[in-house]
């Protein structure tokens, strides 16, 4: 069996060699020609997967995507060729919410004004957006989730409309899906009417697709406003981000909110979960297997932390500056934005650090964000 992989996709070769031949491509270049003879194929969001790319395979058994989004899929087409697809849906949602959290830690720091006390807003409460008011409710900060679409569906979680959380939100983080048609679309959902009308002092976070704001009139809006605040993880127009607009955003990344080694392997987990069950194979491998032990055993605290020693204490986890760093430094060389994702060193999540607790009361919060370990 060929099982064509995303050279980007980590543990292929400890969950799929034993069904097949593992044979790695890169997911901006891939060809109908390599996919001629693909059994199974395996990818990222950077491959458009449609019937250009597929026409000419005659024997393909399954399609995986190890990501949350499914845009780059066309669906109808593998639909109506009976191919079995599957995404990884909340496989990232984690590192998602966690680099939002980080972000908001990070950015209140720099402009020295505490996080704690905030209103944040989220749009979109799904997987990313649940994650993300996970961290900052454990944290004590009061969220607003702004998500029609649930609230219609019966969702029991209290939700405001996009509206109150423009008026009354310090911080709006962004968790919909790229959709382009129909009552709920999210392009141009933040156009330069919406933008025009943050609220003073708004922190504006995008972690979820680049065309959920409109990257130009975010340009125009935010030169005129200096009390605008940005975090902007994707962009219009990948992988050539606007200069002007990096130049703009507080914090600037290629892409790789999700980018946590947890998040990515639990993507190729999810799919050899997948493809085992549509082959009737036993899936008898442990993801907990796959992950290395992290780097530091254990932090011990004396007291409890405050927001700049909670910062400390998620910068050893990830430190969103050096992803910031990198990618002012090399975004602009020929093909800057992916070799950075490509080599992409994965941080950890929040759960592979152990935390103790010397006699501490009042800490259950910081095992609410995620952390591991108990108290002594
Ligand atoms: N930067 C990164 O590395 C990553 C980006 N993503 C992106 O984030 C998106 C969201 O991921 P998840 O939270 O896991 O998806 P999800 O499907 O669990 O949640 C999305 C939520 O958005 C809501 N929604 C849709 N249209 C809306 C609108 N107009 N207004 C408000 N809410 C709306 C949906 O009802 C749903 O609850 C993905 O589709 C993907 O595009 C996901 C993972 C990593
Ligand atoms: O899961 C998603 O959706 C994402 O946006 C991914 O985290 C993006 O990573 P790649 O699939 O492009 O490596």
């Amino acid at each position: 069996m060929n099982i064509l992989v995303d050279e980007n996709m980590p543990y292929v070769i400890p969950l799929f060699s034993d069904m097949g031949e593992v044979i790695p491509f890169n997911g901006r270049s891939l060809t109908s020609a390599q996919v001629h003879d693909a059994d199974v194929l395996l990818v990222r969001s950077i491959t458009n997967v449609n019937a250009e790319l597929l026409a000419g395979n005659h024997r393909l058994k399954f399609v995986g995507s190890a990501t949350i989004g499914t845009d780059h899929v066309d669906l109808a087409y593998l639909a109506k060729h009976n191919i079995p697809f599957s995404n990884a849906p909340g496989c990232n949602a984690t590192a998602v919410g966690e680099f939002a959290f980080i972000a908001m830690l990070e950015l209140a720091q720099r402009v020295n004004s505490p996080l704690k006390g905030k209103v944040v807003g989220i749009v979109g409460a799904g997987n990313t957006g649940t994650a993300t008011a996970k961290c900052l409710q454990a944290y004590g900060i009061k969220v607003l989730l702004n998500d029609p679409i649930k609230a219609a569906e019966g969702d029991s979680r209290s939700f405001v409309s996009l509206d109150t959380i423009m008026a009354q939100a310090d911080i709006i983080s962004l968790h919909v899906p790229i959709t382009r048609t129909g009552e709920h679309k999210t392009k141009h959902l933040f156009d330069e009417a919406r933008l025009s009308a943050l609220k003073q002092n708004t922190w504006l976070i995008n972690c979820c697709r680049g065309d959920v704001i409109d990257n130009q009139a975010l340009i125009k809006v935010k030169q005129k406003r200096a009390d605008l605040k940005l975090v902007l993880d994707v962009w219009e127009g990948e992988p050539k981000p606007l200069p002007e607009l990096v130049a703009l955003a507080e914090f600037a990344t290629p892409h790789i909110a999700g980018y946590s080694l947890e998040g990515k392997a639990r993507g190729t987990f999810m799919l050899y979960q997948k493809l085992c069950q549509l082959l009737n194979l036993p899936a008898d491998k442990n993801l907990l297997d796959l992950l290395p032990t992290f780097n530091i055993k254990e932090v011990e605290f004396m007291t409890a932390p405050n927001e700049k020693a909670l910062l400390q204490l998620a910068r050893f986890v990830y430190d969103l500056r050096d992803d910031d760093q990198i990618f002012r430094n090399t975004f602009l060389n020929q093909n800057g934005f992916d070799t950075m994702r490509k080599n992409h060193l994965h941080r950890r999540e929040f759960s592979a650090l152990a935390l103790a607790y010397n006699n501490l009361s009042d800490v259950d919060w910081l095992s609410n964000l995620g952390f591991s370990g108990v108290g002594k």
